[in-house]
Parts: structure tokens; sequence; C-alpha cells
């Protein structure tokens, strides 16, 4: 007679042998084969699953919280799910008001031990993972880009299918390269990524996407274009540039751009993109035809956003001074985001165009300079 987690064992093995649910044809490897955790430790996926009720909020963690993102996002969940249910995580020493604003914790995503014992000691259930070294910081660090993007990754991978969480991995225009379609970029195409950070990016994909067909991880991916923040800045990347001029614009009038004025780059507003995030980890699992997609809200270029920032300050003087190396990157990623699957699965859908990004940024940072001043 087989044991009851045999016979769900081989279950789950036929579907995924039999349904891969991308589309192709069933892989041929023996049923044996098939564990359920990747460490070969106990996972806990069959107990979760059964204890888990979907009114219940979910235990949120996000590792890499104190990014340009992270914060901002656990403000977000907060308000759903409650103060104490989502915890923002870093390697770095928090601010003060972050810190009095809700449960924060250390966390090296390098250090599996310490994963595992947050994702125990706090119930987690939710894992957002932010972490990461971006495509300029990369360039300039490779080891480390290559240990925290991917090393870190599979950390990550293994805590979530061990204790069978959902587990939400940002990917990135960056993931594609200059054999890619660039106007628009579709969510399946050619993805040869020139950068640490685009090959960590389709390889966090990759494997997420197996995972799931594997050992039926609940992964689930966007990919983010450059995002426009005015509370939080800007790791190091290729599109900090339309960050970086809001300030200046506000401060001193003047702003050199870093990358010509002609690179067309896909962007959305901090709001949108927290708010995608959410919706995409409350879908339910059916409407998800894909496990990562492409998300989008407008394209522009430096000349552009400097045309629309300059109606509201029509003093502001731009040079330019190219950087080289961001550059490169920005002229092997999509000018345009095809997320038509997005907008078509979970119904995805943008609030901010161009002129309510730029309204909505010089509003934020015209009211806090003043505030600044006024202190
Ligand atoms: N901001 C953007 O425009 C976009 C971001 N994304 C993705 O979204 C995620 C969040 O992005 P941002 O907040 O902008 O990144 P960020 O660079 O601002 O923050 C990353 C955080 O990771 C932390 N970190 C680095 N090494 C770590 C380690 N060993 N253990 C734990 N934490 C570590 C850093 O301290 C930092 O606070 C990243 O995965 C990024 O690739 C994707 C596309 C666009
Ligand atoms: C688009 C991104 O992934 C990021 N902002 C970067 O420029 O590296």
């Amino acid at each position: 007679m087989k044991m009851p987690f045999v016979r769900a064992l081989s279950k789950v093995a036929r579907q995924v042998l039999q349904d891969p649910g991308c589309g192709c044809q069933p892989m041929a490897i023996a049923v044996r084969t098939i564990s359920f955790s990747p460490r070969q430790v106990t996972s806990d996926a069959n107990f979760h699953s059964v204890s888990f009720s979907e009114t219940d909020h979910p235990k949120v963690l996000i590792t890499g919280g104190l990014g340009q993102l992270g914060v901002g996002l656990a403000k977000l969940l907060r308000k759903r799910f409650g103060k104490n249910n989502v915890i923002l995580s870093d390697i770095r020493k928090p601010p003060s008001h972050v810190f009095h604003s809700g449960p924060f914790i250390y966390s090296d995503i390098l250090d599996y031990k310490n994963l595992r014992e947050i994702v125990v000691n706090n119930r987690i259930t939710w894992l957002v993972h932010y972490s990461a070294l971006l495509s300029a910081v990369g360039e300039a660090n490779v080891s480390l880009a290559r240990a925290v993007n991917i090393t870190g990754l599979h950390n990550i991978l293994d805590i979530a299918a061990e204790h069978g969480l959902r587990l939400f991995v940002p990917s990135t225009i960056g993931a594609f390269g200059p054999t890619s379609p660039r106007n628009p970029t579709p969510d399946l195409c050619v993805q040869r990524p020139r950068t640490i950070y685009g090959v960590s990016k389709v390889h966090a994909e990759l494997m997420g996407e197996y995972y799931h067909h594997r050992y039926g991880l609940d992964f689930r991916c966007l990919r983010y274009p450059g995002i426009i923040s005015a509370d939080s800045q800007p790791g190091g990347g290729t599109t900090d540039y339309a960050v970086q001029i809001f300030h200046d614009a506000v401060k001193t009038g003047k702003f050199e751009c870093n990358l010509k004025p002609d690179t067309r780059l896909p962007m959305m507003y901090i709001d949108d993109c927290l708010r995608a995030t959410l919706e995409v980890m409350e879908a339910p699992a059916e409407s998800l035809t894909m496990r990562t997609y492409n998300i989008n809200a407008m394209s522009f270029t430096p000349e552009e956003l400097v045309t629309e920032v300059q109606k509201q300050l029509p003093d502001l003087q731009v040079t330019y001074d190219i950087d080289l190396v961001r550059q490169a990157i920005a002229d092997s990623w999509p000018m345009n985001f095809d997320d038509s699957n997005a907008r078509k699965d979970w119904r995805w859908k943008h609030d901010y165009d161009l002129p309510e990004l730029v309204q909505t940024m010089l509003n934020f940072i015209g009211s806090d300079s003043q505030i600044a001043h006024a202190n």
C-alpha cells in the first residue's frame, strides 16, 4: 500500500509531467526523481496549504526593504494587512521614521539559516524578495552582484519552497538585451542581456518558473520598468536620471543628464508599481497563464521628460554629460514594453502617464523642500 505522502508525491509529479503549464511537451523524466524540497529538508508546503485560509491575512517578509521600493511597499501592504503582518528587512540600519513605522529585522539573504529562522519564527507566508544590486552598481562590482543576485536568490527559492511561501521576485526591463525586439518587447522573446544584473534576473525568472513546475512553488514575477519615486532614492541603476531630474530641477534649477537626449526607456510611477505588485500577489492562481509578466505605464526620452518638466519650471537648464556604461546599457534595453498579457490575465492598468507623473513628482518634492526651508 502506498503511503499518503507518496500518493501525493506521485500525483504532483504526474501533474507536472502531464501539464507543464507552458504549452510545451511533457518532460520525459522518471516520477521517482521528483521530490518536494530542493535542499532535502522536510517541506511544510502541504501543512501550510491546509492551514492557510484565504481569509487570513498573509504574514509578509520583504528582503532588501530599505531601497527605493521596499519602504513604500511595506506602507501599502501594512495598510491592507495590518502593521504587524509586514516585516521589513535589510542589512542596513533603518532611518528612525522607518524603524518606528512597523516591524524591522536584520536579514542578510546570503545567510540561509538566519533567513529560515526569520521565516519560521514569524510564521511568514508571503516573501517579497527585493534585495539586489542594480544595473550600474552591478557592473561596478560583478562578484558582489553575482553573490547577492544569484546565490542570494537560491537561498530565497529554497526557503520559499520548503515553507510553502508565496514568493514575489521582481525582474526588470534589464532582463532583455540587444538581440531582443526593442519596440515593443513582448513577454516571450530572445533574452540575452549583457549586464550581470540582467543575467541574474533572467536566471531568477527561469529558476522561479522551474521551482513552480518542479516543486509547486507559488512563484510570481513582474518585470518592472524604471521606477520613479519622490521620497526614496534609486539604488544605482540606468534609469536613475529620471528621478534625479526632479530633485535638481526643484533645488538648483539645473540638471546634468547622463543619458543621451533621445534614449527611450519604459518607466512607471512608484504607486503604480507597488499596486501592480500587490495585485499580482492577490490574483487567483487560475488567472495567471504565466508566472513572469511585463508591466508598463509609459515610455519617454530625457528630451521628452525635460520638455514636460519645463512646462512647470520653464527656467530649468539641462546639459548632457554621457556616462558610457549607462548609455551602453540603455541602448540594449527595451524602448517600449508590451504588457498586454498582464492587462488581459489579471487586469493590470496603470494610473500615471507622463503629465501626471511630472505633476505629482513636482508637487511632492516642491512641498517637501518648502517644509525643509521653513524648518
Ligand atoms: N527601482 C527600479 O527602477 C527597479 C527595481 N527593480 C527590482 O526591484 C527590487 C527593488 O529595487 P530597489 O528598491 O530599487 O533596489 P535598491 O538598490 O534601492 O535596494 C536594494 C536593497 O537590497 C539590499 N541588499 C543588498 N545586499 C543585500 C543582502 N546581502 N541581504 C539583504 N539585502 C541586501 C540593499 O541594502 C538595498 O537596500 C530589485 O530586485 C530590483 O532589481 C526592477 C526594475 C526596476
Ligand atoms: C530598470 C531597472 O531595473 C533599474 N532601475 C536599473 O536601471 O538598473
